[in-house]
């Protein structure tokens, strides 16, 4: 039986309470920040020396030599030709659905020519090197690897690095399969934060990249939010969440496996289930008890549901939004009549999923938007991991010879104004008269 928490909007500390359960603090404590501040800097002095022991310590992997670390792309295809047909099948499927969905997001430069000849504009272009997490820890995830690396082929970065721990030595062919039908450059069997370290700041045998990207458990995300400014990331993307809002009309069981979905990725993950009717949490929780002995991963499901679940009653739907807003979860499934009505009043979420038919298990595979999204609250100010993430953007200006008159008159004005001579003599040098 697994007792998960439960509150009630009406009840008077409801605010704090929610807010301790969601904390990312409990997730992230300070015992973890100093572990990965020290591989860090191991890393960073001692480079693949370190690779090597932290990959045995952590993954058990035996490796003498760093190369070693390194997959040949001989490899990956061979995996590919390897697994089952259905699943070459499902991969493509979602890589073409993946694909198809991200050439949306794709930015183009722009221009524009003002009255005097003066033009001002962006130039988009593509990172060079990106460095590609794919979490391995607990479980293998191919589908990672597509939402990983298809945004950046379509942006057009030119090289990608993938990293993919491998406990004990154990590659995952679906993974590698997966890499191979993304066009993946080079994939070194390393994970965690020394993973992370490595791309971010070079070994003798992994290239520091320009960004990274990609989830990952605790140690990755608070790697990744250490070497920022170093390399760019994408954001904080850790233990996955789910938040069900329910009216009570959705079969309990689909609404206790979808929170299971979640839960089933991690200790850490989070699941919480919302709804305006008390008997259905009760049915909720009668269908939890029911199914969960019936999956493999129930140990992990129960751990998660009891240290981080929850269940709330709320009012009505103007309650749940306003919690839903406060919570910013990953993943947000509107289980309700008419869903598209309340998603268009949600502010923060990664991924709203629409609809009793919508499970979000399908948006972690082949939906098309990317699973890799914002955690811990960070959907306030953070969105899914997209093509944009691999562009970047140069301003272009280039003055006519009359708006440099017009426009040094200004830029005088205003240097002067900030004690910057230097500044207003420029301007004003090619000023006419
Ligand atoms: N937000 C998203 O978009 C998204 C998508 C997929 C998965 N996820 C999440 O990614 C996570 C994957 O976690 P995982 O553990 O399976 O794989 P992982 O690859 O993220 O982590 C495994 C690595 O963690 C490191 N590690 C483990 N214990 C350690 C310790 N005690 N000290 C130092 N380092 C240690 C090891 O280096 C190991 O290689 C899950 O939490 C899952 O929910 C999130
Ligand atoms: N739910 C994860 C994102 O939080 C993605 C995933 C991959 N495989 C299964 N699920
Ligand atoms: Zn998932």
């Amino acid at each position: 039986m697994v007792e998960m928490a439960r509150l009630d909007i009406v009840q008077g500390d409801f605010w704090p309470c929610l807010e301790r359960r969601l904390a990312w603090e409990g997730v992230a404590d300070e015992t973890v920040v100093a572990t990965v501040r020290e591989i860090l800097k191991a890393i960073r002095c001692r480079g693949d020396e370190a690779l090597l022991e932290y990959t045995q310590r952590f993954d058990g992997l035996e490796i003498a030599r760093a190369p070693e670390l390194e997959i040949p792309i001989s490899r990956l295809q061979a995996a590919l030709v390897g697994i089952s047909r259905e699943q070459r099948e499902a991969l493509q499927v979602a890589a073409e659905r993946i694909t198809a969905y991200h050439r949306h997001q794709k930015q183009e430069s722009w221009s524009y020519t003002e009255p005097d000849g003066t033009l001002l504009g962006q130039q988009v272009r593509p990172l060079d090197r990106v460095g590609l997490y794919v979490p391995g820890g607990k479980a293998a995830y191919p589908s990672s690897v597509l939402m990983n690396a298809l945004p950046a082929k379509v942006a057009g970065v030119s090289e990608l690095i993938m990293v993919v721990p491998t406990p004990k030595g154990e590659m995952n062919d679906l993974v590698l399969g997966a890499a191979a039908i993304a066009g993946v450059d080079r994939v070194f069997t390393v994970g965690g934060a020394q993973a992370v370290a490595a791309l971010a700041f070079g070994t003798e045998s992994v290239p520091r990249v320009d960004k990274i990207v990609g989830p990952g458990n605790m140690y990755v995300a608070t790697a990744k939010s250490m070497v920022f400014g170093q390399v760019g990331i994408d954001m904080i993307a850790g233990p996955s969440e789910i938040l069900v809002l329910c009216d009570g009309r959705t079969e309990p069981e689909w609404i206790a496996m979808d929170l299971f979905s979640q839960a089933e990725h991690d200790e850490t993950a989070q699941a919480i289930l919302l709804s305006p009717d008390g008997a259905f949490l009760d049915e909720v929780t009668e269908a939890i008890a029911r199914l969960l002995p019936t999956l493999e991963r129930h140990e992990v499901i129960a751990n998660s549901l009891r240290s981080r679940g929850i269940l709330i009653k709320v009012e009505d739907l103007d309650q749940a939004l306003e919690v839903i807003n406060f919570i910013a979860p990953e993943h947000l499934e509107l289980s309700v009549e008419d869903p598209q009505a309340l998603a268009s009043r949600v502010r923060h979420a990664g991924a709203i999923f629409m609809g009793r038919y919508t499970a979000e298990a399908i948006g972690d595979y082949c939906a098309g938007p990317n699973h890799v999204l914002p955690t811990s609250r960070t959907a306030r100010f953070s969105s899914p991991l997209g093509v944009y993430d691999f562009q970047k953007r140069s301003s272009l200006i280039q003055c006519s010879p009359q708006g440099s008159q017009t426009l040094g008159r200004v830029a005088s004005v205003l240097a002067r104004g900030e004690g910057l001579t230097a500044h207003a003599r420029s301007a004003e040098y090619r000023l006419k008269g």
